[in-house]
């Protein structure tokens, strides 16, 4: 693909294994290589690391060298975190924010995604950073339209109605203003000088890749076939800008797959041909999709379990097609009795990560283009401080972002048989790596 390419001829500084091998991860056909080996991801959603990274205000940077040092030693080599978050006005979105308006960013969240990186290079561990969010709680996109089009910035916790958010939000794609601020800020991430290393972003090799967004979706489930073709240019030509920002690293949409692309195979396959997109990824999420009931697990684990495997194979099939790896690069479900309590079980989640991982390795395994995982999401240390565990300002970050529950999705320091199970199939995957 592209990055193969082009890493082949990265700049100058692009710093080689003692072996002589690239150290950025790159794609050979359709798996990924790293320091001459193939390479697969066994890694956790980690959204807040960069706040926790800062130097000041929110920074925890104990907290997150214990987290990291944990995530290490379950075998976790790779984190997928929020790179830019913008200020907004919504309830929903974490605060503060990496920019407090066009062309204004904070700083010491700025370092704080520094030392982040930093520590990961220490670790040999890798990062994929996403440079927008197509969700409120990180302000986002509806934020960007705020700015440039003077809408308020839309909070669905507050509307109730995400088909609403949905097709606003995608005005982001063709409103020229916001993309030339968002090219911006992607100008700024991008071209970043690390202020704990001295490093370029662009020759560290500890950054796997770019991500356009977390979740774009071309509107709602009823896009239109204009919004599908706006849809598919904005990916191709942001990761067409990226790459001639940044000749070193692989950049990828971000996408949830078909649910992330108004059902339609088509505009998956469409909108990530392209070969600005160096791998494919893919989300999957049966409680929010209506598959699985956490109120009823027993009548729903059935059909929850076959629809997810179906996705799985599905999207796993259409990378063979497009011949370009996937990540699995979300997926989560409750704790037992739907409870965001950290005493409740994890029966059920635990019994989900299984069927998720063994499959995976199994597909991994028969050499499928299936490049590994990244559940959602890392709680660590992390614990909700409020009883009706929403998050406020000045709480503890984890898996969880503001806009749910803080206990939905995370995985905590505590949750001892889901770590057993992740450390169990980080090793198998692993075991792939040659
Ligand atoms: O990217 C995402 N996908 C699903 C997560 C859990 O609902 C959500 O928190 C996040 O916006």
């Amino acid at each position: 693909a592209m990055a193969g390419l082009v890493s082949g001829a990265a700049s100058a500084a692009a710093p080689v294994s003692a072996a002589g091998k690239s150290e950025f991860v790159t794609v050979k056909n359709t798996h990924f290589a790293r320091k001459g080996k193939s390479y697969y991801i066994a890694g956790a959603n980690f959204w807040y690391g960069g706040y926790l990274g800062s130097p000041s205000g929110v920074g925890e940077r104990a907290r997150l060298l214990k987290e990291l040092d944990t995530m290490k030693a379950l075998g976790i080599n790779n984190v997928r975190v929020l790179a830019v978050s913008e200020k907004t006005a919504m309830t929903s979105a974490v605060r503060p924010a990496t920019t407090n308006g066009p062309g204004k960013y904070d700083e010491d969240l700025l370092a704080g995604l520094d030392f982040l990186v930093d520590e990961l290079g220490k670790r040999d561990m890798t990062v994929v950073l996403y440079l927008n969010n197509f969700w409120q709680w990180s302000g986002g996109m509806t934020q960007y339209l705020n700015w440039f089009e003077g809408t308020p910035a839309i909070d669905p916790n507050v509307t109730k109605d995400y088909d609403d958010y949905m097709a606003k939000t995608a005005r982001f794609y063709a409103n020229k203003d916001a993309q030339k601020e968002y090219r911006g800020t992607i100008r700024k991430i991008v071209g970043r000088v690390n202020s704990i290393n001295g490093k370029a972003y662009r020759d560290d090799p500890a950054i796997m890749s770019w991500q356009l967004a977390n979740e774009p979706r071309p509107g709602n489930g009823k896009a239109s076939d204009k919004e599908k073709a706006i849809y598919t240019k904005w990916i191709a030509e942001t990761a067409q800008y990226i790459h001639e920002l940044d000749r070193n690293h692989l950049v990828s949409s971000g996408s949830e797959g078909l649910a992330g692309s108004a059902q339609d195979a088509k505009l998956f396959m469409a909108s990530h041909s392209s070969k600005h997109i160096d791998y494919l990824t893919y989300h999957l999420w049966p409680k929010n999709w209506g598959w699985f009931d956490s109120k009823k697990p027993v009548e729903s684990w059935d059909g929850a379990i076959a629809k997810s495997r179906d996705y799985l194979n599905v999207h796993i099939d259409m990378a063979k097609t497009i011949g370009k790896p996937i990540v699995l690069e979300e997926f989560g479900l409750d704790r037992d009795g739907a409870s965001f309590d950290i005493k409740a079980g994890t029966k059920i989640r635990d019994r989900f990560y299984g069927e998720i991982f063994n499959l995976i390795q199994r597909r991994a395994a028969s050499g499928d283009p299936i490049a590994g995982w990244n559940f959602w999401a890392w709680g660590g240390a992390g614990r909700a401080a409020n009883a009706d565990y929403w998050w406020k300002q000045g709480n503890d970050f984890m898996g969880d972002p503001p806009q749910e529950e803080q206990g939905l999705y995370s995985v905590f320091d505590s949750d001892a048989s889901s770590l057993a199970l992740i450390k169990d199939h980080a090793g198998k995957l692993r075991s792939l790596q040659r």
